[in-house]
């Protein structure tokens, strides 16, 4: 995966890591078994096919008449549509047999329990796949940005550090100080989380939230949104609001103390939403990241080459950086 000391994008690893684990909680599955699944289907391996999905889903929506069937139908990339869903039902279908075969705690899935409780095969598809797609490329891109914050700024990398030293040096925590962390040990990891939120502050990927208002909406005494308007709100527009975040653009996990966040209102803060469509997966991606993070602080320390102003960030569902960035990782001495 890296050199020691030598400069390298990390973007593919943090995409591999986060569907592996999605594909391992939605179909209880890995993502090499889901493609030893689909070996027969020549050139295709999952991880390029659902980046594939979000390519043809960002060209049709930039380019609205793409949406018309007639139209799409004549596109290079409209036959992938077809490869989605065969290759999607075949390891849904699959996963069933496997988990079947293989029924411990450790290999079920979301799909076991809705398939227990008797939903039908295309609701497990379906939720399945929202699942992998909801969860996947979000916590990737936050954890590949939160890699890059801690490189940037090896002061709060190395606070960070000494918290996670003192977790996987206790064994109440690590049962084997190199590699298990429990669940109870990422609380004790103040200061990681902090700079978890401050990266979805700074870069709250999935950036704007659709939704038709009900009733009529005052804004102000000459601005009044009628019902059933469609509104967009754009979240880096909140997070980088002086005067919620004084010096917006700097990167200061304090901001996130409990006496800070106290005197914020609730909405000032929304990376993963607010109120009923708040995302599910929330907390599972915080946990994923302070995971991830853990245990490359704990065998690497991080740099990199790259400068947060030269970083484009494309609006292609999520904000995606033009360019990977680059890191180097540094093995230490344990
Ligand atoms: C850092 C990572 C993540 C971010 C930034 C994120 C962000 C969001 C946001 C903003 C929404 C609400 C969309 C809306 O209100 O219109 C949402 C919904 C959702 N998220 Fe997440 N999410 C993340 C990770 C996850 C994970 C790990 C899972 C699954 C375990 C997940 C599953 C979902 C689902 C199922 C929905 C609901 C979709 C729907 O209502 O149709 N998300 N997420």
């Amino acid at each position: 995966m890296y050199k020691d000391g030598k400069s390298k994008p990390m973007e593919h690893e943090m995409m591999s890591f986060s569907l592996n684990v999605m594909t391992k909680v939605a179909i209880g599955l890995r993502l090499t078994e889901v493609d030893k699944i689909i070996g027969e289907v020549p050139n295709t391996d999952f991880l390029s096919l659902v980046n594939k999905t979000k390519e043809v889903m960002c060209t049709r929506i930039l380019n609205p008449w793409l949406l018309l069937k007639p139209i799409w139908r004549l596109h290079p990339l409209s036959n992938l549509t077809e490869i989605v869903s065969f290759v999607g039902r075949r390891v849904v279908t699959e996963s069933f047999k496997w988990v079947g075969n293989h029924a411990d705690d450790d290999t079920r899935g979301l799909q076991h329990f809705l398939q227990n409780s008797g939903v039908e095969f295309d609701g497990v598809y379906e939720e399945s796949l929202t699942v992998i797609s909801a969860g996947y490329e979000t916590t990737a891109s936050s954890l590949h940005f939160l890699l890059f914050f801690l490189a940037l700024h090896p002061n709060h990398q190395e606070q960070c550090r000494q918290e996670i030293d003192a977790v996987f040096e206790d064994v109440d925590f690590c049962s084997n100080s190199q590699s298990f962390i429990h669940y109870d040990a990422l609380t004790q990891l103040k200061h990681l989380e902090m700079c978890v939120s401050e990266t979805l502050r700074l870069h709250p990927n999935a950036f704007l939230l659709m939704r038709k208002i009900e009733a009529e909406l005052e804004l102000d005494e000459d601005l009044i949104l009628p019902a059933n308007t469609n509104v967009g709100i754009f979240i880096p527009g909140i997070h980088k609001n002086p005067e919620l975040y004084p010096n917006p653009e700097k990167f200061i996990p304090e901001r996130f103390l409990k006496e800070e966040t106290s005197n914020r209102h609730s909405y000032a803060y929304i990376p993963f939403s607010a109120g009923p469509r708040k995302c599910i997966g929330y907390k599972f991606a915080i946990m994923e990241m302070m995971t991830a993070t853990a245990k490359i602080l704990r065998h690497f320390h991080i740099s990199t080459s790259s400068k947060l102003e030269e970083v484009v960030l494309l609006p292609h569902i999520t904000l995606t950086p033009e360019k990977p960035m680059d890191f180097v990782l540094t093995k230490r001495k344990l």
